[in-house]
C-alpha cells in the first residue's frame, strides 16, 4: 500500500471519527434534558428494562451491519454508564446548588500520577469548576487541609479488593467532622516503571508503597533477592526513580503516570489479583443533600453496648428495615481496649423512612452512633442480561 493511500484512509478515518465525537456529544445533549424531565416529574435516572430495550434493538441492528455483538455491548455499557453519571452529576448540582464552586480545591495522597491523583481526575472531571490539585504525604495531612479550610473536598483511598481495607482512613474518619459526600471506583494497574533501556533482570531495588507492595507480593517474591524500599506514595517511588541515575532501579505505579517521571513499563499486571481496583471517598466539610432519583449510599459508624449479641442486634435493625448493608468494618477504639468502632455502608438515602426509622432505634441502643454521610453510588453495574439474551437470540438465527 503506498503511503498516499494510507493517508487518504486515515484521513477519512479522522473524519469518521469526528462525526462519532459529534454523535456522542448530541446524545449527551439529549440525555441532559432527559434528566431535567426527570427531576420534574419525579422519575428514577436508571431505567434498566429502557437499557435492556436499547441493547436488545442496538446488538440485532448491529450484527445487520457486521459488527460482533460483544463489541457493541461493551460500547454501549460505556455510553449508558457515562449517561447515568452524567445525570447523576446534573441532578446532584441542580439539588446543592451552594456547592457548585468556581474552583474546587481538592486534597489527595502524593503528587501528580499516583493514584489517588487520578482518581482526584476522574472525579472531579463529571463537576462544574476548576481543580486545584493540592498533593499531600499523609491521610492525616489530607483531612487537616479540608478542617483548615485550606482544601474543600478530599480524596481518601477505603478500600481495595486486593489488600482490603486501609485502616488508617477508617481510624482518621473516627476523629473528624467532615462528611462524606461521594465515592468512585478506580482500576489499579500496577506496572514496573524503569529508565529506558534497563531490563527485568538489571533490577536490584524497587521503590514502591506499602499498600502496593502487599498487592504486589507475588511478582516481588518471583523477583528474588532484590531490594524494596518504601515511599509515602506511588507518586514519590516514581520520583526517585525518575531522579536516580542509577540502572537498576525500579517503581511500581500507573503506566499512564510513569511517563511524566520519564519512566516506562517494562511489565504490567503486577497486582495479585487481576481484578484490583480500589474505592475512595470524597469528603467534605459540609454534607449533601442526594436527590431521591439517584441511588444513593449511607456510611455510618457506631459503638454497641458491651453485652453478647449487641453488634448482632444492631444488625437486625438495619433488616428489619430491608435495609441492603454493602460493607461492615471493625476497628478498635483508641485508649479503649478491646473496644470497637463499627463502620457500616449501606445502601439507601438517609431521607428515606426505613433509614430513618433505623437510625432512630440504633441512637437508642448503641453507645455512639454517627452518620458519617450519605451519597450518590457511583457504582454503575452494566446491565447485562439484556447482553445474554441477545446474544443467545443473535446464535440461534
Ligand atoms: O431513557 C432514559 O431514561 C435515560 O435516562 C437514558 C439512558 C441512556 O443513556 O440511554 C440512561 C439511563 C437509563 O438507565 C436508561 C437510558
Amino acid at each position: 500500500m503506498s503511503k498516499e493511500v494510507l493517508n487518504e484512509l486515515r484521513e477519512k478515518i479522522t473524519a469518521t471519527d469526528s462525526q462519532l465525537l459529534s454523535l456522542i456529544a448530541k446524545r449527551q445533549t439529549l440525555t441532559a434534558k432527559v434528566a431535567e424531565t426527570k427531576v420534574k416529574h419525579q422519575i428514577s435516572v436508571r431505567d434498566k428494562s429502557r437499557e435492556e430495550q436499547l441493547l436488545l434493538r442496538l446488538i440485532k441492528q448491529g450484527q445487520e451491519c457486521g459488527l460482533d455483538p460483544h463489541f457493541i455491548t461493551k460500547l454501549f455499557q460505556v455510553i449508558i454508564e457515562d449517561s447515568v453519571l452524567q445525570q447523576q452529576s446534573l441532578l446532584h448540582e441542580w439539588a446543592n446548588p451552594d456547592s457548585r464552586l468556581q474552583i474546587n480545591r481538592v486534597a489527595f495522597l502524593g503528587k501528580k500520577g499516583s493514584y489517588s491523583y487520578l482518581a482526584t481526575q476522574k472525579y472531579f472531571s463529571r463537576r462544574p469548576g476548576d481543580l486545584v490539585e493540592i498533593g499531600c504525604n499523609s491521610f492525616a495531612q489530607i483531612i487537616d487541609k479540608v478542617e483548615k479550610n485550606e482544601a474543600d473536598f478530599a480524596v481518601l483511598p477505603i478500600e481495595n479488593t486486593s489488600s482490603g481495607s486501609i485502616n488508617e482512613v477508617f481510624d482518621q474518619l473516627q476523629h473528624t467532622r467532615l462528611n462524606i459526600v461521594g465515592e468512585l471506583t478506580h482500576p489499579i494497574e500496577h506496572s514496573l516503571l524503569v529508565h529506558e533501556g534497563v531490563r527485568l533482570e538489571d533490577i536490584k531495588t524497587v521503590y514502591t508503597h506499602p499498600q502496593v507492595f502487599a498487592q504486589c507480593s507475588h511478582f516481588l517474591a518471583g523477583l528474588g533477592n532484590i531490594e524494596v524500599k518504601t515511599c509515602d506514595s506511588t507518586a514519590d517511588a516514581m520520583v526517585k526513580v525518575g531522579e536516580l541515575s542509577a540502572p537498576n532501579a525500579a517503581a511500581i505505579g500507573s503506566a499512564e503516570s510513569g511517563h511524566l517521571y520519564g519512566l516506562k513499563a517494562i511489565k504490567s499486571d503486577l497486582a495479585n489479583q487481576k481484578e484490583n481496583h480500589s474505592r475512595f471517598i470524597v469528603v467534605a466539610s459540609q454534607s449533601i443533600k442526594v436527590p431521591l432519583q439517584v441511588p444513593a449510599k449511607t456510611t455510618v459508624i457506631m459503638s454497641t453496648v458491651q453485652s453478647p449479641g449487641a453488634l448482632c442486634d444492631a444488625l437486625t435493625v438495619l433488616k428489619n428495615n430491608n435495609i441492603n448493608m454493602t460493607k461492615l468494618e471493625s476497628r478498635p477504639i483508641n485508649g479503649n481496649p478491646w473496644e470497637e468502632m463499627f463502620y457500616v455502608d449501606m445502601l439507601g438515602n438517609i431521607e428515606d423512612g426505613p433509614m430513618q426509622l433505623a437510625f432512630e432505634t440504633l441512637r437508642g441502643m448503641t453507645r455512639y452512633f454517627k452518620v458519617l454521610g450519605c451519597y450518590p453510588v457511583e457504582e454503575i453495574s452494566p446491565t447485562r442480561i439484556a447482553a445474554s439474551q441477545a446474544l443467545t437470540e443473535a446464535q440461534k438465527e
